[in-house]
């Protein structure tokens, strides 16, 4: 489902006399339907890059990006949307609100762009936001105002709103208590049952080993280490 050959990745830093600074080479890595896998390495190894070079936010230099059938390194703009809004599902720590939406129509969004009918939508946003705690009261607001919590779980929600067959996960359970904690791995392990394809970044050691089936140490793919 996600099949990444021979990536890599450079970065040009433009207000420091154009330096080139290599950051990947030859990243492969294959992960299927109903497979987790977790990315390792220390600090800096890369891990955030490679998920964003998944994600289409960052153009690979070399290599291929395959997510289902499209090749994320060569897709025009409007397939790459297409594909985020079908297969491809990513889910940070942060959400980016958007201002006077109501959180139920925040979470509802990602159903409603694939065409599922509004009531149906909004039901499964209700399901989710119910299932993480957040408090019916608030569920007509913005999160604008939400707590840093709150905010990371209506994120949640939001990402696991629509069933992608593809997910990227980045620190999903970071700063959540453990109750919430236990119902985002839960979310994880039914989304891996219907068969999503998964890669994330698990700081939380305990999680990590609870979800991702193996790991993929980033640091194999930094150019120092690349053959
Ligand atoms: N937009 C960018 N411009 C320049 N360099 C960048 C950019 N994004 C990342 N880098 C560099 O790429 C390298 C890998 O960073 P990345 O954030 O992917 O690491 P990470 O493994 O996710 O680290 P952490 O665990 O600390 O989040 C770092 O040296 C970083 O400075």
């Amino acid at each position: 489902m996600i099949e990444l050959n021979n990536v890599s990745k450079s970065f040009t830093l433009h207000n420091q006399g154009s330096a080139v600074i290599p950051v990947m080479e030859g990243a492969s890595l294959s992960v299927k339907p109903s497979e987790c896998v977790g990315l390792i390495g220390a600090s800096g190894a890369g891990k955030s890059t490679l998920m964003r070079v998944i994600y289409g936010n960052y153009l690979a230099a070399s290599g291929s990006v395959m997510v289902g059938g499209t090749d994320v390194a060569t897709a025009e703009p409007r397939e790459i949307l297409e594909l985020r809004r079908h297969t491809l599902g990513y889910v940070s720590q942060f959400l980016r609100v958007v201002p006077r939406v109501a959180t139920l129509d925040v979470v509802a969004e990602p159903l409603l762009a694939v065409g599922t009918p509004v009531n149906a939508a909004r039901d499964k946003a209700a399901s989710l936001l119910a299932q993480l705690n957040i408090p019916e009261r608030l569920w007509s607001l913005s999160p604008t105002t939400f707590s840093g919590g709150e905010q990371q779980r209506v994120n949640i929600a939001r990402g696991f709103a629509h069933d992608y067959p593809a997910l990227l996960l980045d620190e999903p359970t970071a700063s959540l208590d453990a109750q919430n904690r236990a119902t985002v791995l839960e979310l994880i392990a039914g989304a891996k049952a219907r068969g999503a394809a998964i890669v994330g970044i698990f700081h939380d050691e305990t999680a990590r080993e609870q979800v991702c089936d193996r790991f993929i140490n980033v640091s194999a793919f930094s150019p120092r280490s690349a053959a």
